[in-house]
């Protein structure tokens, strides 16, 4: 694949997982800042997410995120990536708030005065701010994960992948998280979701059909053609 980096690229992409082949002949091209994930349970959808992040490497075939191919340079690319999962536990590594933020600017080996900032602007960003000394684990869901998503973009990410970032969040912070997740904030944003209306909101979509992709485009046709398939 040559030619300027749309978001995200992939010609004839599979992914063969213990023998299984979970994801077959993939072939995208969207040039969107934010594309939204959708299918059924098992479709494909985490592990593509995944093979996006970094995480899975593809057994076939081509692919770009934002014009790089992420098994050139795998470490490269995981630094420009943040991940985000439904159970902000999962991601709760430090005792503290702010010392989980911090632990996200690791490898970016700032001085303590700079890492200390950016770890107080981004807790006040996702409306953390006053509670850097709490116990991370002791935080509700809902901040939970918003501390999830502080790690994730204190970073200043390149490319944000949200696998279910809503899942187990009550309509509020369902509605605070998308919200951030769709902000223009200079990031590229690969959203799986099983909430259509949050889909429908992304500028383009991807739908998944055992392992393979059925639609893709402009996210309101795509969630349509979803749509329509479900009522057949
Ligand atoms: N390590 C693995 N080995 C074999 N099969 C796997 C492995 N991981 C996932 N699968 C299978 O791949 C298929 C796709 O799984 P995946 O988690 O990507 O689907 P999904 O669309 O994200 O599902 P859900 O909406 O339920 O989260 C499933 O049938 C799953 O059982």
């Amino acid at each position: 694949m040559t030619g300027p980096g749309a978001t995200l690229r992939c010609a004839g992409l599979g992914v063969r997982l213990d023998d299984s082949v979970v994801l077959r002949d993939v072939t995208l091209d969207l040039d969107a800042r934010t594309i939204a994930v959708v299918g059924d349970n098992g479709s494909g959808k985490s592990t593509f997410a995944r093979v996006v992040a970094g995480l899975v490497r593809r057994t076939e075939g081509a692919l770009e995120v934002c014009g790089r191919d992420p098994d050139t340079d795998a470490a490269g690319h995981r630094r420009r990536v943040a991940l985000v999962l439904s159970n902000p536990d999962a991601q709760i590594v430090m005792p503290t708030v702010s010392e989980d933020v911090a632990l996200s600017l690791r490898p970016e080996r700032l001085a303590r005065a700079e890492r200390d900032l950016r770890v107080s602007e981004a807790l006040v960003r996702f409306g953390l701010g006053g509670l850097g000394d709490r116990a991370a684990h002791d935080l509700s869901g809902g901040q939970k994960q918003l501390l999830a998503l502080c790690g994730a973009f204190v970073r200043r990410p390149r490319v944000v992948v949200a696998d279910e970032p809503t899942a187990f969040l009550d309509a509020r912070n369902a509605r605070t998280v998308a919200g951030h997740l769709l902000a223009d904030t200079g990031h590229t944003l690969v959203l799986v979701t099983h909430d259509l209306a949050l889909a429908r909101r992304c500028e383009a979509a991807v739908l998944f059909a055992d392992g393979r992709v059925v639609a893709s485009g402009v996210a309101s046709d795509v969630v349509d053609a979803y749509d329509t398939a479900l009522s057949c």
